[in-house]
């Protein structure tokens, strides 16, 4: 290792240390995460000294450096931490499989490889070079020496070389994780400095940048860097460090770096107007700034990281909790006692998924209980509230019912067996979608069944099997009343149509409704009439006629407005002759009400009675197999539809409000509620047998390695949050600045002392 004084404070092993420590604890709990340190990119104008300050820092002879440029393609250099057992070598990313142990070889390949990409003649590239040294001394991090900014091109450079070597070095140095090294030589003008400036662009506030100022030893005579360190020239909040690097001299004559830290030293110790300035003179202090701040990074993760190793620790104690103890002893009683134990907190379990009391309540989806309530009141009940109870019944349809439930006579008013008889079948439509809710339901069950204890039981897999059994063939049995119920549920309200519901609208109301409906239907269709066919007054009156032909009373009407009032005089006559609401009264009163067509239609289709009357000269034609309703189209047969529908629409809301209440309720009585109660008793009463104990409580074999594995996660995760707890990590909080001096030290971590000169 690199000798460096003591007051130095040389690079951070404190650092490496830690996390080394910090890796062991990730591999002894087999986890692969690592502390993701921040990246180091030195930043300044060509030949300021870049190079020489990383590989002072690195403490390896292996950059290209020289008067000339020489960075120009950036150098992405990855350090990887490795045991101590085995060697330091190098590996470059685009030679994969070719392993370096010779430093100036891969100098040479960083030379070799910048002229392939970048050509020969000063040219420059942003494609990076991208160099892994692995060694035992070094920290899993990552450094970028980054081509110099340049003003004029030379050789093949491009003529916007300047913008173009800045944007590359802002896309490294403007990354919020990156600690800038901004370079500036001490031989020239700071207030001028690109690196200062472009780093204040990246940096704003000043938090991750270190100012480096180099070539303090080729100064003019009679001057010094000692305002620029002491930040009189450009505050920086992390302050500033001068450094000697060697000269290309040195470079020429091979001196080592090692000799160059030694003269580095002296040069400080011979200079008095630098000896006040320890902490901000030489590269071990800036290797120092730069262990405190990676110190402070990795206590600011520590935190996070002891919150998962204590939150790991936690889900693994449940599952060692979950394999249990080893059943040693095969005694009944005790294997009783377990049986029963878990029968009894798979029922509670289940009842409290059910309930929604369970402990373990998700927060992002519906889950038990709740997924109940929906499948009732999202799927089925609004479901049914959707079903138009007239959708797919036509006025076809209702005109075939109503002529044939008036049977051979033609009727004069509208009956009420066809109301029955659709609105039955409507009620029918209702079975299925309640008898697919108890299926819901069921399969909701069964889902919560097989959630229920999962973890508890994996280690008796047969116990588990069995009471899948019982439970599955429980809730089965389960389903069959709550099926039978609802079936009976919708018969019942087929059975009887209880036409005196207090919220049935009754005849009288739908009549009313129904002929209001076709007043105003009838009295537009007239206006429109009128005014798009004035002149044609005689075809209209024809057409009155033969509506006002099927009235009973026998009037003719001249036009369709009379023609509604006789329908009014109708059903006056209805409402007045009889009953409370009345739908037989109203519509079966007369039966004198045969329209002239009507009649004429019977005679030839409906009525083989007429047809045999007098004369032999009169053929009559067969009646087809398949006989339509005659074809009425009357505003009488409009009113006939009109209340028609509106009885189904108001009587299939009474039984759908019935339906959507009783259900839920039978399925909640019959299926859900039934296994609450009873799932304990049925469990015991199937599962509770000495003969069978033996065989329910078998352990497999992987349950008995999971456990041990466990244990030692277990232990290694205990371990693990106490080391944490006593890495003797001290708050940080000095400012680094020149001004405050560093009396707190390094962060006290045992044996840590230098972090970057890691392969001396
Ligand atoms: N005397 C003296 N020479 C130095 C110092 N630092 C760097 N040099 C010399 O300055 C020249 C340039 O150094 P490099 O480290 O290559 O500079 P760079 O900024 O990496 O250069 P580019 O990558 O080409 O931009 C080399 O000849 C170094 O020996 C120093 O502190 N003192």
């Amino acid at each position: 290792m690199a000798a460096v004084s003591n007051d130095g404070a040389p690079l951070g092993s404190t650092v490496i240390s830690l996390v080394n420590k910090l890796q062991d604890i990730f591999s002894r709990v087999g986890s692969q995460s690592t502390i993701d340190l921040p990246q180091v990119a030195v930043v300044g104008c060509q030949s300021s000294g870049k190079s020489s300050v990383l590989e002072a820092l690195v403490g390896r002879d292996f950059l290209p450096r020289g008067n000339d440029i020489c960075t120009r393609r950036p150098l992405v250099l990855q350090l990887v931490h490795i045991p101590p057992s085995k060697p330091e070598s190098a590996e470059f990313l685009h030679l994969p499989g070719r392993t370096f142990h010779d430093f100036s070889q891969i100098r040479a390949e960083i030379q070799a490889e910048t002229d392939r990409e970048a050509g020969g003649n000063k040219g420059v590239s942003d494609k990076q070079i991208r160099l892994k040294i692995f060694s035992p001394n070094v920290l899993d991090i990552t450094l970028v020496d980054l081509p110099g900014i340049t003003k004029v091109p030379v050789g093949d450079q491009p003529s916007d070389i300047e913008s173009r070597i800045r944007t590359m070095i802002m896309s490294y140095i403007k990354v919020p994780t990156c600690l800038i090294l901004a370079v500036t030589p001490a031989n020239s003008d700071l207030a001028n400095s690109d690196a200062l400036q472009m780093a204040g662009n990246a940096d704003p506030d000043g938090h991750r940048t270190i100012g480096v100022i180099t070539k303090l030893d080729i100064m003019d005579r009679g001057t010094d860097a000692r305002n620029l360190l002491l930040g009189k020239v450009i505050p920086l909040r992390l302050g500033y460090v001068g450094v000697v690097n060697r000269s290309q001299e040195d470079i020429l004559t091979n001196r080592s770096i090692k000799d160059a830290l030694v003269a580095e030293e002296k040069f400080f110790r011979s200079h008095p107007i630098y000896s006040g300035l320890a902490d901000s003179c030489g590269v071990p202090q800036l290797a120092k700034k730069l262990n405190k701040i990676l110190a402070q990074h990795i206590k600011a993760v520590l935190p996070g990281l002891k919150a998962r190793i204590s939150a790991s620790l936690v889900n693994l104690a449940k599952e060692h909790a979950s394999y249990g103890e080893i059943t040693e002893s095969k005694a009944c009683a005790g294997q009783g006692a377990l049986i029963l134990n878990i029968l009894s907190k798979y029922s509670d379990a289940f009842t409290s998924i059910v309930e929604g009391k369970n402990e373990a309540m998700s927060t992002s989806e519906l889950s038990g209980g709740a997924r109940i309530n929906y499948i009732f009141q999202s799927i089925f009940v609004r479901s049914l509230e959707e079903v138009d109870p007239c959708e797919d019944l036509t006025d076809d349809d209702i005109r075939t019912a109503i002529q044939n439930a008036t049977g051979p006579r033609a009727a004069l008013f509208v009956p009420d067996v066809p109301f029955e008889v659709l609105v039955r079948r409507q009620i029918s439509r209702l079975l299925d979608p309640s008898l697919q809710c108890a299926r819901f339901i069921y399969d909701e069950l069964m889902k919560i069944s097989h959630r229920c204890m999962v973890t508890e039981l994996q280690r008796f897999p047969f116990l588990r099997k069995r009471m899948d059994e019982v439970i599955g063939n429980f809730l089965r049995e389960g389903l069959e009343p709550s099926e039978t119920m609802i079936t009976h549920i919708i018969e019942m309200e087929m059975d009887y149509i209880n036409t005196s519901h207090p919220n049935f609208i009754g005849g009288s109301k739908a009549l009313e409704a129904a002929v209001q409906q076709t007043k105003s239907s009838t009295v537009s269709k007239v206006k429109d009439a009128v005014e798009s066919d004035k002149g044609s007054a005689s075809e209209r009156s024809g057409k009155s006629r033969s509506i006002l032909a099927r009235h009973a009373n026998g009037g003719m009407a001249d036009h369709g407005v009379r023609a509604s009032s006789d329908i009014d005089k109708v059903l006056h006559s209805g409402t007045t002759s009889g009953s409370s609401w009345g739908i037989s009264s109203i519509f079966g009163g007369g039966d004198n009400r045969v329209s002239v067509k009507e009649n004429t239609n019977s005679k030839h289709h409906n009525d083989p009675v007429q047809s045999v009357l007098p004369s032999s000269t009169i053929h009559l034609r067969e009646p087809p197999t398949v006989l339509r309703p005659s074809e009425r189209s009357s505003e009488t047969l409009a009113v006939e539809i009109a209340v028609t529908k509106l009885l189904l629409r108001s009587y299939y809301e009474i039984v759908r409000k019935n339906v959507e209440d009783l259900i839920p309720k039978a399925i909640m009585h019959f299926l859900v509620n039934n296994t609450k109660r009873e799932l304990h008793n049925v469990f015991i009463a199937n599962l509770y047998r000495d003969d069978l104990f033996e065989e329910m409580l078998q352990e497999p074999n992987e349950i008995a390695v999971k456990r041990k594995r466990c244990r030692e996660l277990l232990r290694a995760y205990q371990q693990a949050f106490r080391d944490l707890d006593e890495l003797p990590l001290e708050a940080e909080t000095a400012e680094w600045g020149h001004s405050s001096p560093e009396t707190t030290g390094l962060p006290k971590i045992r044996g840590l002392r230098n972090f970057f000169y890691v392969f001396y």
